[in-house]
């Protein structure tokens, strides 16, 4: 694949912020379009364009797109925190939902060819067991987030057949981890995930984790989840861009190991990195949460060259306190 000049929304976000480093580094040029409501500016590599901004303000979003030369759109903006969208589901209806309908009217509008799409393993309907989930499984999201992304998906289908856009849908399950090189990481005072949750505590930054339940039928009574070290996604995407590009059309594609890690082997190998018991206590179940929820992933080994390189809880672990220490300017 050439240079290609790529549009990221939400390039400031944890996600977006590794797959903009990707891109640079892959060099191709980029424009981070982000309203920072949850981003951080300087996680965005300082050779791309950053605009400031809401993907749903159409104006502006037409004025970008009308640069003939952006071939690809990488659409990451988004709220992500499932408890406060059952919360307040109007802000993620609008945020997820609607401002990607916006982006799509844009992108035909300009007649830009390529997207790809940040969706959810929460669109999923959690399954008995441990069955690991293929594309084709039942969707019933157990939260206004996941039905947002879901819908969204819905869109992009209808518009793909329509109007000849050719889009990647890749289905996260839980990232994890930071870049190795430091350069950027998950930031922000408020986060909800897991490791982000451990890390802080290991680092005296919280008290303590609370475990959301531990009566579930798995194993040790937490819930399972496939973590993806989050420069392993990056890698994905770019093989999913380069693609979309050769391919065209409409693909969907889980974005897992297929492996199932409990909360409290997540905590262990925060343990294990800081060589200290993190301080935790047992709480009741949170609303939203399945037991379960584990990529099948064989169409993504078997459709992009997918070698993921960073497959493991420690290296997660690791990589995430080491950004949380930089952020906080600790040794
Ligand atoms: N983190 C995960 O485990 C996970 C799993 C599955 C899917 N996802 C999806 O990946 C994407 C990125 O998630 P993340 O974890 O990096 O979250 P994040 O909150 O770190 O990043 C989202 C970014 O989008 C920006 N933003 C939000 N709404 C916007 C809007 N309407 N216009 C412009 N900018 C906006 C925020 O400022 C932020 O920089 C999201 O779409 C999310 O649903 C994340
Ligand atoms: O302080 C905490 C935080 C989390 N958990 C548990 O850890 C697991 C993972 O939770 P979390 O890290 O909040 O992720 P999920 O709720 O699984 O959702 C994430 O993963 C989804 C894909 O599976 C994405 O769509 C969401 O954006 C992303 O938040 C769940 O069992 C939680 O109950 C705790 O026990 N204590």
């Amino acid at each position: 694949m050439g240079r290609e000049k790529i549009l990221i929304t939400g390039g400031a976000g944890y996600i977006g912020s590794h797959v903009a480093w990707a891109a640079a580094d892959a060099g191709h040029e980029i424009i981070v379009l982000d309203d920072l409501s949850t981003g951080c500016r300087d996680n965005v590599p300082p050779t791309a364009e950053f605009i400031k901004g809401n993907v749903g303000d159409s104006a502006q979003l037409g004025k970008i797109l009308s640069d003939p030369s952006i071939t690809a759109v990488m659409h990451f903006a988004g709220k992500v925190v499932v408890p406060e969208s059952i919360a307040d589901p109007i802000t993620y209806y609008r945020e997820n939902t609607s401002a990607t309908l916006a982006l799509l009217a844009g992108m035909v509008e300009a007649g830009t060819k390529t997207l790809l799409f940040s969706s959810t393993a929460a669109v999923y309907q959690p399954q008995d067991g441990m069955l690991r989930l293929p594309e084709d499984a039942p969707k019933a999201p157990l939260s206004p987030y996941g039905q947002s992304k879901l819908m969204s998906e819905a869109m992009i289908a209808d518009i793909c057949n329509a109007h000849g856009l050719g889009a990647m849908v890749l289905r996260y399950f839980n990232v994890a981890g930071a870049d190795p090189d430091g350069r950027t990481g998950q930031s922000g005072p408020s986060s909800t995930h897991l490791l982000r949750v451990a890390t802080q505590t290991a680092l005296g930054l919280r008290e303590r984790l609370t475990v959301f339940g531990d009566d579930y039928p798995t194993p040790d009574g937490t819930c399972q989840r496939d973590f993806i070290h989050v420069t392993d996604l990056a890698t994905a995407h770019m093989l999913a861009l380069d693609h979309a590009k050769r391919v065209g059309g409409r693909s969907v594609m889980n974005c897992g190991y297929g492996r199932g890690t409990s909360v409290r082997e997540m905590i262990r190998a925060v343990e294990g990195v800081t060589g200290e018991p993190l301080p935790i206590e047992i709480g009741e179940r949170r609303p939203g949460d399945a037991p379960v929820m584990v990529a099948d992933p064989r169409r993504i080994f078997d459709t992009l060259d997918w070698q993921p390189s960073h497959d493991n809880l420690d290296e997660m672990a690791r990589t995430a306190i080491s950004w949380e220490k930089r952020q906080i300017g600790a040794k």
